[in-house]
């Protein structure tokens, strides 16, 4: 029996455009203004140290500037990028540039399986400071009371079976009590072997394929509580 949902976001709670269209371009933008307009204060200039540390380079700060824009263009899961997109999107968020994007069977399904007693949790490689940002900002209101709580890459990669065996360790469920919601099949893929339920979701822009992983096209068609 299902008792708790762990849930992806880009392409599965919030559609990719959101993401690669509005997110990261934003965070493009505005990332070498942010970096020397912030990078004395403690917890910046930690990040920047990490993501330098991840390039392998000792370069100055504008060198480095150059490289988290790439990784950016490069959709690259680097955990002190995404730290420092999520700093930067919380600019855009406190000044309405965007809300965050979440379908309407979403928000609607998670509200109600929050209803029903079911624990949700997030997962995503958007760092829990941004995930709390997007699910805070919805034009359906502020979603955020409704999770249990939320990992990032600080637990693991989304593709590694360890990571989703630490998430069941966090959550205290058994591991087949968990449904775990993606649209990437490696990672559906790496929370089977860790022991998850599994359901892929098909939005748009999404083909698959999916393997043997049971396939909704939205919240819908989730079935986590037995009719
Ligand atoms: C937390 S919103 C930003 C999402 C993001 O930065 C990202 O890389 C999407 O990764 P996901 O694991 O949600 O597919
Ligand atoms: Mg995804």
């Amino acid at each position: 029996m299902i008792k708790a949902i762990l849930t992806d976001i880009e392409g599965t709670t919030s559609s990719l455009s959101f993401v690669k269209d509005v997110l990261f371009p934003y965070a493009a933008e505005h990332l070498p203004d942010f970096v020397r307009a912030h990078r004395d204060e403690p917890q910046v200039a930690q990040l920047l140290d990490d993501a330098r540390a991840v390039a392998g380079g000792s370069g100055d700060d504008e060198a480095l500037i150059a490289q988290l824009l790439e990784w950016i263009a490069t959709d690259r899961k680097i955990t002190p990028l995404k730290a420092l997109q999520g700093l930067i999107w919380e600019e855009g968020y406190a000044r309405g540039d965007f809300r965050g994007h979440i379908y309407e069977d979403a928000a609607r399904r998670l509200r109600d399986w929050h209803g029903a007693g079911l624990r949700l949790y997030v997962y995503s490689s958007g760092s829990v400071h941004a995930q709390k940002l997007l699910f805070g900002h919805t034009e359906y209101g502020d979603l955020t009371p409704i999770f249990s709580g939320f990992f990032d890459t600080r637990i693991g990669g989304k593709r590694e079976r360890d990571a989703y065996r630490a998430i069941v360790s966090e959550v205290g469920l058994s591991p087949a009590e968990i449904l775990f919601l993606s649209d990437i099949r490696e990672e559906l893929d790496a929370a089977r072997d860790a022991g998850m339920a599994t359901t892929a979701l098909r939005r748009e822009g999404v083909t698959g394929p999916f393997g043997e992983h049971p396939v909704a096209d939205d919240f819908d068609g989730v079935r986590p509580i037995e009719d």
